[in-house]
């Protein structure tokens, strides 16, 4: 919990603080931000563990709210100093509608721009991601490029729409005039592949291999690279830009950055095996096993699949057209924008993210 020698005088909102990576903001801001008097937690879904969080000095205020729901988000977002909003609909498996992905990851960010402005909140953080500038649909690699490598940001999927249309709102709101006649400071972070404790994606990815007898079988190239960051580190920074961004207001206003730490370059596959192999999993093959024509053709079937089973049953497995191109895709950041812009280093090693990560895999239902 954070220390109290400081003057607790401030009030955040994290919306989304109930995710996985609202949950790791929502616990780096109580460990570490002296300053909080009132941390408001607003999500459609309340978890049960922030019954916990109310016993320390900062108060903790949990808000079950739609952020399509603008009044919702107004009432959510009065008088609060800083926002960070994490809130989103994170489906590339064709769970939700592009419509509903829309409504939430655009309209939702816009509720919570407006609040901002008829409430008088200063200061928003946007959490973007990687998929705002790539993998395009052209397939063209981003390798280990930067907040200003050229790249031809084309996408036709609904999430990374909905991300890249959220960001340019937030962006262009920098500047606005809010209640009392300030200007409003933002400033969007863009992770690459998060992983860590409570990662949904990779529990799938070690129970899938639990029913294939401990084996998850090579479908894309060793060669291709995946960034990814752990997610103690994404939520770090984004606490570290919410201290900063007042002070450094004309540097960061309006500004996006990578979300990036020491984790290594390497196929998404491999990259996970550096969990789910301690664990017990192996992956075989040091080639796909598959010739990527029957991966396209495997991936439409699920998607005809999908389509066909809607009015009986949600089906919505990881291989699909869209997820088979992106992990095909190299896309890998190298910046240290967000350490000088707001001095950023990453708080977790490689070595400690790894660790904590399989110490979490270990704890997963089924584990053995
Ligand atoms: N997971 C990643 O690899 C990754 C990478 C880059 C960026 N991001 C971004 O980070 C953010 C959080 O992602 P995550 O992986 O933690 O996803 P998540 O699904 O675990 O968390 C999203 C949270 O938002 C809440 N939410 C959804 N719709 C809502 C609504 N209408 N009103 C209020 N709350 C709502 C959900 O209940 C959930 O708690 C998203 O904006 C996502 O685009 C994630
Ligand atoms: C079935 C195989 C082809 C398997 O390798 C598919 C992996 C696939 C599910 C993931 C590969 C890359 C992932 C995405 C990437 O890490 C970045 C993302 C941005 C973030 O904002 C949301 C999550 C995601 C889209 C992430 C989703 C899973 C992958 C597509």
């Amino acid at each position: 919990m954070a220390d109290s020698a400081e003057t607790q005088e401030l009030v955040y909102l994290v919306t989304g603080g109930c995710g996985f990576l609202g949950e790791h903001v929502v616990r780096m801001l109580l460990q570490r931000e002296p300053r909080l008097r009132e941390l408001r937690i607003f999500d459609l879904h309340l978890g049960p563990w922030l019954e916990e969080l109310k016993t320390g000095p900062v108060q903790v205020t949990a808000i079950q709210g739609d952020v399509t729901q603008a009044h919702e988000v107004a009432a959510a977002v009065a008088g609060a100093h800083v926002v960070i909003h994490t809130a989103g609909l994170v489906d590339v498996f064709g769970k939700t509608s592009p419509e509903t992905i829309h409504e939430v990851n655009v309209q939702g960010t816009q509720n919570v721009i407006e609040a901002c402005v008829q409430t008088g909140t200063r200061f928003l953080i946007y959490t973007s991601s990687m998929e705002v500038v790539g993998p395009n649909i052209k397939g063209q690699p981003f390798y280990r490029g930067n907040e200003n490598t050229p790249y031809e940001a084309v996408h036709r999927h609904p999430y990374p729409c909905s991300k890249a249309l959220a960001e340019q709102l937030v962006l262009e709101a920098n500047g606005r005039e809010v209640l009392g006649g300030l200007p409003l400071v933002t400033c969007a972070l863009r992770p690459t592949g998060i992983y860590g404790e409570g990662h949904q994606i990779m529990r799938d990815f070690y129970h899938q291999g639990l029913r294939l007898g401990g084996r998850l079988f090579r479908a894309i190239p060793a060669s291709v690279e995946h960034g990814r960051v752990y997610v103690g580190n994404v939520a770090w920074m984004h606490v570290l830009v919410a201290r900063e961004l007042e002070h450094r207001a004309a540097l960061m206003g309006g500004q996006v950055y990578f979300c990036y730490d020491n984790s290594p370059y390497k196929s998404y596959e491999d990259f996970n095996m550096e969990f789910l192999g301690p664990c017990g999993l192996r992956l075989v093959g040091t080639r796909p096993l598959m010739p990527y024509w029957l991966l396209v053709l495997l991936a439409a079937l699920n998607t005809l699949l999908q389509w066909l089973l809607r009015p009986l049953m949600l089906y919505a497995p990881l291989l699909n057209p869209y997820t088979l191109a992106v992990a095909n895709t190299t896309f890998t950041v190298s910046t240290d924008k967000a350490r000088r812009h707001f001095g950023y280093e990453p708080l977790f090693s490689w070595e400690e993210s790894r660790t904590r990560t399989i110490r979490w895999v270990q704890t997963v239902e089924g584990s053995a």
